[in-house]
């Protein structure tokens, strides 16, 4: 088993408008998807321990581009612009929907779907058929309850048991957890599942270094 990452030394590397602007697709990427305003930005920048490395905002909507940040090299986090914001002029919305689209069907490193969704409003028409899609092509997915601060321990505990029983009926690899970026609940859990996710594609950056040195060992001789 790896060591786990250290998720601090995250950095920004690039935005992009559809998957045509976003580096070459290796390496491992997860996604963190889910409604506008529901806090995908927030919780990259708890996860990171980073104030800023994500904007967030007060207006749904704030993200417009898929944002790309590396962890360490090979294994990147990337922030999704939110879905289901009305608001939006309806070309925005048709645009964003479609590089959207684009980006989870045909990003070949996609290795891992986050989820994130008001605990107070879970599990609307979207979020399940985000979950559905990810489990129709074999994604693991980690539902976040995100402004759990917003919930006295009791009424948490009761909406994450009620969530958990719904997602059993998508059938797949999706795991329910409770997430403040206030307060910090639920981060290790989160970092925990990146590590999980990143975990293959260390191994193999590791056995690629091992018989690159065994090459130049044989050389030696
Ligand atoms: N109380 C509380 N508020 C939060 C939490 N996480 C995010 N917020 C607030 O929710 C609002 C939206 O947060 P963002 O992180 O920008 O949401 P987003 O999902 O990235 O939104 P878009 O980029 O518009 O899709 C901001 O006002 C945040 O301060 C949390 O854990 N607790
Ligand atoms: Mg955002």
């Amino acid at each position: 088993m790896n060591q786990p990452l250290n998720y601090r030394n995250t950095r920004f590397i690039t935005s992009a408008p559809d998957i045509r602007h976003l580096p070459n697709d290796t390496g491992v990427e997860i996604a963190f998807a889910g409604r506008s305003n529901a806090g995908k930005s927030s919780a990259l920048n708890r996860i990171t321990d980073q104030k800023s490395l994500a904007r967030t905002s007060k207006t749904p909507g704030r993200t417009q581009l898929i944002n790309m940040f590396e962890v360490v090299n090979g294994c990147n986090l990337i922030d999704l612009p939110g879905y289901g914001f009305a608001q939006v002029p309806l070309e925005m919305k048709l645009k964003w929907q479609k590089s959207l689209g684009e980006y989870l069907q045909k990003r070949e490193c996609l290795q891992g779907l986050v989820v994130l969704m008001d605990i107070r409003h879970p599990m609307k028409d979207l979020d399940q058929q985000m979950i559905s899609w990810a489990v129709e092509s074999r994604l693991p997915v980690l539902v976040l309850l995100t402004k759990a601060d917003k919930l006295k321990s009791g009424a948490r505990k009761q909406q994450l048991m009620k969530v958990r029983e719904t997602s059993l009926a998508f059938g797949g690899d999706v795991q329910v957890e409770v997430f403040s970026s206030l307060k910090g609940l639920g981060v290790d859990q989160v970092r925990r599942k990146l590590d999980s996710w990143f975990a293959p594609e260390l191994e193999r950056q590791q056995a690629l270094l091992e018989s690159e040195e065994a090459f130049l060992d044989d050389d030696a001789e």
